[in-house]
C-alpha cells in the first residue's frame, strides 16, 4: 500500500521565526502513518532542517532547483546539490507558478527533475492544466505532454521514489478545488501513463492532488483510490489547518 504524503509548499512566505514555529508545530502534530514534507523558501532550508533534525520524521525540500546540475556563473541560482548539502531531501519541479511566471518549458522541467535526482533529492513533479485548457477539454492532453517531457530525460525507475502532483492551475489559491471525482479521473490517467512504461512501477508512484486543499475537503480528496495525499499551498502556512490536513490523510489509511 502506498503511504499517504502531505507536502506543504510555503511559496514566498515566511521568515526565520515563522520557519522555526511552523516546523516545530508540524513535527509535533505529524501522524505516524503519514509522510510529511515542508517546502520553505530556500533561504530557510537550513533553519527548517535544524529544527526538524531532532525528530527526523518531517522531510524538508526546496520549491525549485536550477536547471544546471554543476556549479557555474549562474547568478541567483541554487543548485540541487546545494539543496542536498543543506540537508534537504526533496525538490518541487515544474510548479505552475514557475512554468507561467518564469517561463519554464516542459523541457526545462525535465532537466530540473533530472538535476534533482542526480543530487539525490526526491522530485515532486507538478503537472496541471490552465483554466483555458480545462474548459477546452484539453486536460489529459496537457498532462500527457508534461509527463512525456520528463520521461524523455529520466528513466521510469525514477518514479519509484519521485512523486507527481496534479495541480489544476484554476484550483490553485482560488478556493475552488477540483472535485474528488475530477481529481481521481486525472490521477488514474497519470497512473495509466506510468503503467504504459512499467506496470510494476505504476502502483508504487505516489500521486498528490494540489489546488485549494483545506481541512474541510482533504478527507474526501484523499479517499480517492489514486489520490495519495496533497500538495498544500496557503493552508500549509497555518499550523493548525496543516495539522488537520495531515490527520485527514492518516485517517484514510485506517479505513
Ligand atoms: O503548491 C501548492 C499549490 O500551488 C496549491 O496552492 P493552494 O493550496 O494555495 O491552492
Amino acid at each position: 500500500m502506498r503511504k499517504k504524503l502531505v507536502a506543504g509548499n510555503w511559496k514566498m512566505h515566511g521568515s526565520q521565526a515563522l520557519t522555526r514555529e511552523l516546523c516545530a508545530a508540524t513535527a509535533a502534530a505529524k501522524p505516524q502513518d503519514v509522510d510529511v514534507v515542508v517546502f520553505p523558501p530556500s533561504l530557510y532550508l537550513r533553519e527548517a532542517v535544524q529544527v526538524l533534525a531532532a525528530g527526523g520524521a518531517v522531510g524538508v525540500g526546496a520549491q525549485d532547483v536550477s536547471i544546471h546540475a554543476g556549479e557555474g556563473a549562474y547568478t541567483g541560482e541554487i543548485s540541487a546539490a546545494m539543496v542536498a548539502d543543506c540537508g534537504a531531501g526533496w525538490a518541487i519541479v515544474g510548479h505552475s507558478e514557475r512554468r507561467a511566471d518564469f517561463r519554464e518549458s516542459d523541457h526545462d522541467v525535465g532537466r530540473k527533475f533530472s538535476a534533482a535526482r542526480q543530487a539525490g533529492l526526491k522530485p515532486v513533479l507538478c503537472v496541471g492544466e490552465t483554466h483555458a485548457d480545462h474548459v477546452a477539454g484539453r486536460t489529459l492532453e496537457v498532462i500527457e505532454r508534461q509527463l512525456a517531457a520528463v520521461l524523455d530525460h529520466n528513466p521510469i525507475e525514477a518514479f519509484v521514489s519521485a512523486v507527481i502532483a496534479y495541480e489544476p492551475v484554476w484550483a490553485i489559491g482560488s478556493g475552488l478545488s477540483a472535485t474528488p471525482e475530477q481529481a481521481q479521473q486525472v490521477h488514474a490517467f497519470i497512473r495509466s501513463q506510468i503503467r504504459k512504461k512499467d506496470a510494476n512501477i505504476s502502483p508504487l508512484t505516489r500521486l498528490l492532488y494540489g489546488g485549494s486543499v483545506k481541512a474541510v475537503n482533504a478527507a474526501e480528496l484523499f479517499a480517492q483510490p489514486d489520490v495519495d495525499g496533497g500538495l498544500v499551498g496557503g493552508a500549509s502556512l497555518n499550523a493548525e489547518e496543516f495539522a488537520s490536513i495531515c490527520q485527514a490523510a492518516g485517517r484514510q489509511d485506517k479505513r
